[in-house]
């Protein structure tokens, strides 16, 4: 049974991270992406990464059950230095570690912001869930805003059913549009779903094989990051 509902510790539910780090520095804006097993969310971080290392500084933390299978996908593709690249193992439910125990994951966030950031210099760090199921969200104290994924193949019913990845993520992505004649997914009527669950929260569709697939998702970023830094100052 979990016990981690926001009337059992509401403390975990409300808690946000300073956003100034000791020295008076503005932290990096970070984001969260979950979603079910095998949605895209790897490949979404790989595509930021690849859009955006040009103008922005960039890390990413990624977490595995048992491996370091994303990262080493990460690495392998070279979307950025190794030193700003760091693995979490998490060795349990993947929310485990985005929600209840942050521990892990805030130390590799804080890690990289001491190595690449001392003057503030780190604009953004990515912080890729493992693979869970639609109830997955970030705990407030490990990250500003979350990006849920979801995929075509997964089925064409997910924005109907709900839960709070879908209902309540600061940006909901609905990746593979690509695959959608294949596996018969109705584009339309998710958006209108999508809708229906999050009222004004925004949905984007991608699809990561198609040049410049990602650019919802880096617009997106973009706005987060400017009302970050009109928000909290330098
Ligand atoms: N056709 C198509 N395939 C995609 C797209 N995005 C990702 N994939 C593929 O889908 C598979 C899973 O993608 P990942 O990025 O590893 O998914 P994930 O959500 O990180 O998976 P886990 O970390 O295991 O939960 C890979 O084979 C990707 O190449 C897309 O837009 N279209």
């Amino acid at each position: 049974m979990h016990l981690d509902h926001d009337h059992t510790y509401p403390e975990r539910h409300t808690y946000s991270t300073p956003a100034n780090r000791p020295d008076g520095t503005r932290r990096a804006l970070r984001i969260g992406l979950g979603g079910p097993v095998g949605s895209g969310k790897t490949a979404t971080v790989a595509a930021l990464c690849r859009a955006l290392r040009d103008k922005l500084s960039i890390a990413v933390v990624t977490n595995d059950i048992y491996t370091r299978e994303d990262a080493e996908f990460l690495l392998r593709n070279a979307v950025l230095p190794p030193e700003r690249i760091t693995a979490v193992e998490t060795g349990a439910c993947p929310h485990t570690a985005i929600r209840d125990d942050i521990s892990a994951n805030l130390e590799a966030v804080e890690d990289l912001e001491d190595a690449l950031g001392p003057l503030g210099g780190l604009d953004i760090v990515l912080i890729e869930s493992g693979g869970d199921n639609l109830t997955a969200t970030f705990s407030k104290g490990l990250v500003d805003a979350q990006v849920f994924v979801i995929d075509v193949a997964g089925g064409d019913d997910i924005p109907r059913k709900g839960g709070p990845g879908v209902t309540t993520s600061d940006l909901l992505v609905i990746n593979k549009t690509d695959l959608a004649p294949y596996v018969g997914s109705d584009l339309a009527a998710m958006g209108r779903d999508a809708k229906v669950q999050r009222g004004d929260l925004p949905v984007v569709f991608t699809s990561l094989v198609t040049e410049g697939g990602i650019a919802p998702v880096v617009d997106w970023i973009h706005s987060q990051l400017a009302a970050w830094t009109a928000a909290v100052p330098a």
